[in-house]
């Protein structure tokens, strides 16, 4: 019989067991539209073929100038000057501009060769004949030089970038329909337990609706993976690993949930307990002890344990990082940082405590309880409180690690 005193790892353990186990998980490259990128991590360094901005253009509607000519401008002296030229966003036949002349000129239109100003349009009477200008900006404003963004042949996007809107935008601009992206592990998530009956399903006594599925689905999908769900209601272990062999012919990872405990009917560490490739161990940390990695017919697979909580943050600070790097992004982790605890908060010696906050403004404020059932407490946070091991108790005030999760609860 094991006992709360028996070893446990630490989280770095478990974590560099988990980053190992998945480290080939990813299943080489694909080509595709720029539309169908996002949030997808780049396998190529994206090469500017033009430099951005493209040509040297106009930040504001007004009057291309010379500012020798426009410098000294004010509403007393007043300086007028013909308009040659009409030039709109998009025309590509400007011509240069003659000294003693301005370019009427609009956000985004190329400047003309000789200008070294943009006259606001608020400044001028706005004539597209002889305009008068009474007041004039520095020397050089309102200008967006060519290349200044990016320079022409250098690397706009670096391979294990993640695609995101800004991203997507700097690989359209220099020119890319197309990109060459990680092809998405493809992750079966498998829930387990007999209490668990589908969503929008009635519940008889004893009965809950599964969840864990969905929000380890979910979080796969936004980690970089393409996940598969399966409920499996176990009858016996024979049946559960048939099953699991079968779904695992086109899946490069396996997540399951629930039934790894203690108890007298855990499936998941029965059956894969008995193939001798999968370990079953103790974290040091809170939720999320019961943990188990290995690989069933060379898949990976990482046992999460049961409870909603515990199965998300397992998720959190295992299988995401290790996905991530898999796939190649530099950093998979979490934005972190450090906050003051609005209250105090107390901490079981020896475990390494994820608790649920909202970080603001350098506070984080703790929601709900410590729990591992709170899932609508959950819900409601932005970050993971981390509280050390050897820290059973924090004043408020207190500095905290806070890993900043928002995207993924929100
Ligand atoms: N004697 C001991 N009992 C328990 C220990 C222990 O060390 N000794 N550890 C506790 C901890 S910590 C956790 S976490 C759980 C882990 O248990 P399992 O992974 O075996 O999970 P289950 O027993 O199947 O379920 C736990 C809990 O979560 C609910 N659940 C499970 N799956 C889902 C799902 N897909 N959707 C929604 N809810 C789910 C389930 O109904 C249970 O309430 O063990 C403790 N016990
Ligand atoms: O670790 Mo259990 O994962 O505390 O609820």
């Amino acid at each position: 019989m094991t006992t709360a005193t028996d070893h446990r790892r630490t989280v770095e353990e478990h974590r560099a067991a988990v980053r190992a186990l998945l480290a080939d998980c990813s299943p080489g490259t694909e080509e595709v539209p720029l539309v169908d990128a996002v949030g997808r991590v780049l396998a190529e360094d994206v090469t500017a073929a033009v430099p951005l901005p493209v040509f040297t253009n106009s930040a504001m509607d007004g009057y291309a100038a010379r500012w020798a000519e426009v410098g000294a401008a004010t509403s007393d002296r007043p300086v007028r000057l013909p308009v040659a030229e009409d030039v709109p966003a998009g025309r590509t036949d400007v011509p240069p501009l003659d000294p003693g002349t301005v370019h009427r000129i609009m956000t985004g239109a190329p400047v003309p060769d000789g200008a070294d100003v943009v006259v606001p349009v608020e400044d001028t009477d706005g004539s597209t004949t002889t305009v008068t200008i009474t007041a004039s900006p520095a020397a050089g404003s309102y200008l967006r030089h060519s290349g200044e963004d990016i320079a022409q042949g250098a690397t706009a996007l670096t391979a294990g970038t993640v695609l995101g809107p800004a991203q997507l935008g700097v690989a359209a601009s220099v020119g890319r329909a197309r990109v060459l992206v990680r092809r998405r592990p493809r992750v079966l998530v498998l829930s387990t337990g007999s209490e668990l009956v589908a969503p929008g399903e009635a519940l008889r006594p004893g009965q809950i609706h599964e969840s864990n599925s969905l929000v380890l689905a979910a979080a796969v999908d936004a980690a970089g993976g393409a996940a598969r769900t399966l409920h499996f209601v176990p009858d016996d272990v024979d049946q559960f690993l048939t099953t699991v062999r079968a779904e695992l012919a086109d899946a490069d990872l396996l997540i399951t949930s629930g039934g790894v405990s203690m108890g007298a009917y855990e499936v998941v560490k029965d059956a894969l307990g008995a193939l001798g490739t999968v370990e079953f161990v103790k974290v040091a940390m809170q939720p999320g002890g019961p943990q188990g990695s290995g690989t069933v017919d060379g898949v990976p697979v990482v046992t999460l344990p049961g409870n909603p909580v515990s199965s998300f943050v397992s998720f959190e600070v295992f299988v995401r990082p290790a996905l991530r790097a898999a796939l190649g992004i530099p950093d998979p982790h979490r934005l972190r940082t450090t906050a003051r605890l609005t209250r105090p908060l107390t901490s079981p010696p020896g475990r390494r405590q994820y608790l649920r906050g909202r970080f603001a403004d350098g506070e984080v404020e703790l929601v709900g309880g410590p729990g591992s059932h709170l899932l609508a407490h959950l819900a409601r946070a932005t970050c993971l409180v981390v509280v050390p091991e050897g820290v059973t108790e924090l004043p408020a005030g207190s500095p905290v690690e806070v890993l900043l999760v928002e995207g993924a609860l929100q």
